[in-house]
Parts: C-alpha cells; sequence; structure tokens
C-alpha cells in the first residue's frame, strides 16, 4: 500500500482511451508500460485493453512499475445494488492480485460522458431518491472494496449526476466517510465549476487518490461555445497534461503536501495519441513535476 509517501503515476488513457477504443489501438500493453519506465514514472492504472492479472503482473514486473487501480462504472441508480455486487467484487478480486489500492467508482447512470451531446449544458441531476440510493449503494460498495484490501474513491466526472463542486459536497456529507473517499481530479472540476481549490480544502481528509490533469483554456471555451460533447472536446485537446495548460499545479499540491497527503498522484490527459504523441506528453509532464513541484518543495525544505 502507498501509505507512507506520495506516489507518481501516469495513466494509460493518453496512449489508448477506454472512452473510445479505437484510437490509440496501435499501442501495446508492452510499449505503453515501457514509455512509462521511460518517463520514469512508478505505476499506472488499469486499462480496458489491459489482460489478466498473471500476465499483467509478469510486465509490472518486468519494468519495477505498479497499479494504484482501476475505473468501475456503476449503475447504481438504474439497475440496483443487488445488480452491481458481483461485477464490483470481481473488480476488486482483480485489483486485489495487481496489488492496487484504489477502486475508482464513477456513477454513470444518465450520464452523458459517452454521448453526442454538447455536455457542458446537458448534465443529469439526481432526486432525492436517486441520491439516497446511490450513496447508500456506495457505502456498501466501499464496504466490500475494503474487504479486497482496497479503499473505493469516488470520481466526480464532467457530465454525469457527481460533476459540481456542489454535487461532491452532498455526496461526501451523505456516505460514510470510513468507506467512501474521494478521488479529486483537477481537470473535471475546473472544467465544471472554473476552479480546482474548493473541493480539495474543503474535501482533503477523504481525498484518497488524485488525478493531476490540466486543461487548455482557448480549447475548453471552444468546445464549451461550440457545444461539444465529451468525447469531441477531448479530441479536440480540452485537455493536457500538467505544465502544458492553465492550472497551476503548485496549488494543489502544496495544499496537498501541507494536508499530509499520502497515496497516488497520476497524470492524466486523454487527448488524441495521433495528434499528442504519448511519450513525448509523459516526459513534458515529467518534467514539470521535476522542476516545478518536486524542486520547489525540495528548495523550501532547506
Ligand atoms: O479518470 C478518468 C477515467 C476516464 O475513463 C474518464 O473519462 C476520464 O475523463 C477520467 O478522468
Ligand atoms: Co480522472
Amino acid at each position: 500500500m502507498s501509505e507512507e509517501r506520495i506516489l507518481w503515476g501516469i495513466s494509460p488513457i493518453g496512449w489508448r482511451n477506454d472512452d473510445i477504443p479505437e484510437i490509440g489501438k496501435e499501442n501495446t500493453l508492452s510499449h505503453v508500460l515501457s514509455d512509462i519506465v521511460v518517463a520514469r514514472f512508478e505505476g499506472t492504472e488499469v486499462g480496458g485493453f489491459f489482460p489478466d492479472a498473471a500476465a499483467l503482473n509478469k510486465e509490472l514486473q518486468l519494468r519495477n512499475l505498479k497499479i494504484a487501480g482501476r475505473w468501475f462504472s456503476s449503475y447504481l441508480i438504474r439497475d440496483g445494488l443487488e445488480a452491481v455486487v458481483k461485477a464490483f467484487q470481481q473488480h476488486c478480486e482483480y485489483l486485489s492480485l495487481v496489488c492496487a489500492d484504489v477502486a475508482i467508482v464513477s456513477e454513470q447512470t444518465y450520464s452523458v460522458q459517452g454521448h453526442s451531446v454538447d455536455v457542458f449544458s446537458n448534465k443529469p441531476h439526481f432526486t432525492d431518491d436517486e441520491w439516497e440510493q446511490l450513496c447508500l449503494g456506495l457505502n456498501e460498495l466501499g464496504r466490500i472494496a475494503q474487504r479486497y484490501g482496497l479503499r473505493l474513491v469516488y470520481h466526480h466526472h464532467l457530465g454525469t449526476g457527481v460533476q459540481t463542486g456542489e454535487e461532491v459536497d452532498w455526496l461526501m456529507a451523505n456516505t460514510d466517510p470510513a468507506l467512501v473517499h474521494l478521488l479529486y481530479d483537477t481537470g473535471h472540476i475546473f472544467v465544471s465549476d472554473g476552479d480546482y481549490m474548493s473541493v480539495l480544502t474543503k474535501h482533503v481528509s477523504r481525498i484518497k487518490h488524485v488525478h493531476f490533469k490540466d486543461v487548455r483554456r482557448h480549447v475548453m471555451e471552444q468546445c464549451r461555445k461550440e457545444g461539444s460533447s465529451f468525447m469531441q472536446s477531448f479530441l479536440r485537446g480540452m485537455f493536457t497534461v500538467p505544465g502544458d495548460g492553465c492550472i497551476d499545479f503548485t496549488e494543489p499540491y502544496q495544499f496537498l503536501l501541507g494536508a499530509g497527503y499520502r497515496g497516488w498522484i497520476l497524470v492524466e490527459a486523454e487527448q488524441d495519441p495521433t495528434v499528442a504523441h504519448p511519450l513525448e506528453y509523459a516526459l513534458k509532464a515529467r518534467k514539470y513535476v521535476d522542476e516545478r513541484l518536486l524542486a520547489v518543495t525540495q528548495l523550501s525544505a532547506k
């Protein structure tokens, strides 16, 4: 478990994207993992194209890489808890076999994440009953995750019912802090609310996993103006790696350090890999982390 320090990882989403599985298909698992080693990250998250646990462990061990976690789309509101539990148990079983730390959950009932609609004006809103069903269900999934030695971390996401800071507040207030933790994703909350510090400062004690995703402001503004879908927006380059967009990561990073955050920070930048060379962007992110985040912290500690 990554309890003692911050571990830096990078998501495979820059090479291949589960939201559009056709893109980056030419990037094999070996290629992606070896690029991650070249860029000096310690680990990654599991992508949809990753193999069974034994085959993955072999490739990880060869490169001394770790797995942080994996995304799980829950449909607690649409299908009910019972229908979700079996798939979630299998998910946790796999994650425990690859020695992961977190199970990342995002409720996808009514989500427009994968739809061809304007993501900026079509997010769903849950009713009180639906919120209750979601929160009780998440507590139960959190209990299951714990049995597998994992933490359930909830991923707030554009185009879903838990997108805004207010919705994150509601989710945190109505779930059990011992069972349901928060994944803080800078890119999603910035595009949603135009602010990335409020969720962090309010909920830092619940945050157990972090995605550092940067945003190209001019592309975001253009996508908003034209009513782009979520997938169109990232294909057009709305997201990028830290240091390449408009977010100043020194602020959230210093705050996380000050609050004693331990665990993973993953660079996560979905863009079209035929436009944004994945290794080039991974190296760009590494340079920013080394020079603007780690070096500054070491200097101020002297
Ligand atoms: O953590 C994430 C996983 C993806 O599948 C998702 O669409 C992306 O935006 C993200 O932040
Ligand atoms: Co994310």
